[in-house]
């Protein structure tokens, strides 16, 4: 039985006013995530992510379709289904008036877990929160709340963490602290779910990934296959001044970093002498092996090209 099994999972959002219309942020999404899996869920900005995450969650209604946690159903069997899951959320919501430890303490009681001391304990030192556990919440900083969210979703030892980009604006120290961790509760044979933006990290951590977009899924694969796919090279180069169109076109630009997908000798030099016939020169050229940032590009522009065909 798997951990997770999303079965055509569709969410619309009723129209907010009269005139407007409704919005199907998800539509028949469906896949499953086995035991003691690290899955990736990935997509832009919009493209359904917390919405799926809230529909296991049990915080929002599918419209249609069916959610299941190592069986049990999210909305008919919602006890037993949240118990299995330790959810991160996004957002960082918590109570002010308590301390680090009353609050692990009060969530381990809605789970009506007792006597687990020892494990918050271990928490508080695997998460870099055992100087703050006395410490009351409205005191800490954004890192820190951070870290508490994830103690909080794992008091009750859940076989199953969700993870909602829980590295969004944290430091490095925190990234590595809280991977080193959650990959050992994984080796361990907890199951992850993971959504981020930071596709390093993903490809890093998951062995395999599904990729969202406009509430579609668009590709589901090892992570490993969906690297081998990619346009098996990039050429790098740093230049100033405009790039001509063509190269453009089909290049990935940060500041004066330009990257390009190339396939051969051919696409190298026919992009090098686009540059050059354009009176710029290319500085520090290299070429390297595609990352799942090029991967994730090109599935979400081959969507684009599709759905533009489609127009
Ligand atoms: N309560 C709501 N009412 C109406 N529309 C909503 C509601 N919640 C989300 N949406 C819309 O549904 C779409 C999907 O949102 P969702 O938050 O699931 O995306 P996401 O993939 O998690 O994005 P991000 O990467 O920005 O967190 C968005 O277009 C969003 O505006």
């Amino acid at each position: 039985m798997p951990a997770l099994s999303f079965q055509s999972v569709s969410k619309t959002y009723p129209a907010k006013q009269a005139g407007t219309a409704a919005f199907r942020a998800l539509d028949q999404v469906s896949f499953d995530v086995q035991e003691g899996e690290f899955f990736g869920l990935l997509g832009p900005n919009g493209a359904g992510k917390t919405t799926l995450i809230s529909i296991l969650a049990g915080l929002t209604r599918a419209s249609q379709g069916q959610v299941l946690v190592h069986g049990h159903n999210v909305q008919s069997d919602y006890a037993a289904a949240r118990r299995l899951l330790g959810v991160v959320p996004q957002e960082l919501v918590f109570d002010p008036f308590f301390t680090v430890r009353e609050s692990l303490k009060i969530q381990s009681g809605y789970f009506g877990v007792k006597k687990n001391d020892a494990w918050i304990d271990e928490l508080l030192d695997s998460l870099g929160l055992t100087d703050k556990a006395n410490a009351n919440m409205r005191q800490l900083s954004g890192g820190m709340k951070r870290r508490v969210l994830v103690a909080q979703a794992l008091v009750h030892k859940p076989r199953v963490i969700v993870l909602d980009e829980p590295t969004a604006g944290v430091d490095v120290e925190l990234r590595q602290t809280l991977w080193q961790f959650i990959a050992k509760l994984n080796k361990q044979g907890h199951t992850v779910l993971l959504t981020t933006h930071y596709l390093e990290e993903a490809e890093a951590l998951c062995g395999r990934i599904a990729m969202l977009k406009r509430g579609q899924m668009v590709a589901l694969e090892k992570t490993s296959v969906l690297l081998k796919s990619a346009t098996s090279q990039v050429l790098r180069f740093k230049l100033d001044g405009d790039l001509p169109a063509a190269v453009a076109a089909v290049a990935r630009v940060t500041g004066r970093i330009v990257q390009v997908p190339v396939n051969n000798a051919l696409d190298i030099e026919t992009c090098l002498n686009t540059v050059r016939s354009a009176g710029l020169v290319a500085e520090d050229v290299e070429i390297r092996q595609a990352d799942l940032e090029d991967v994730f590009l090109e599935v979400m522009n081959r969507q684009q090209a599709q759905s533009g065909a489609l127009a």
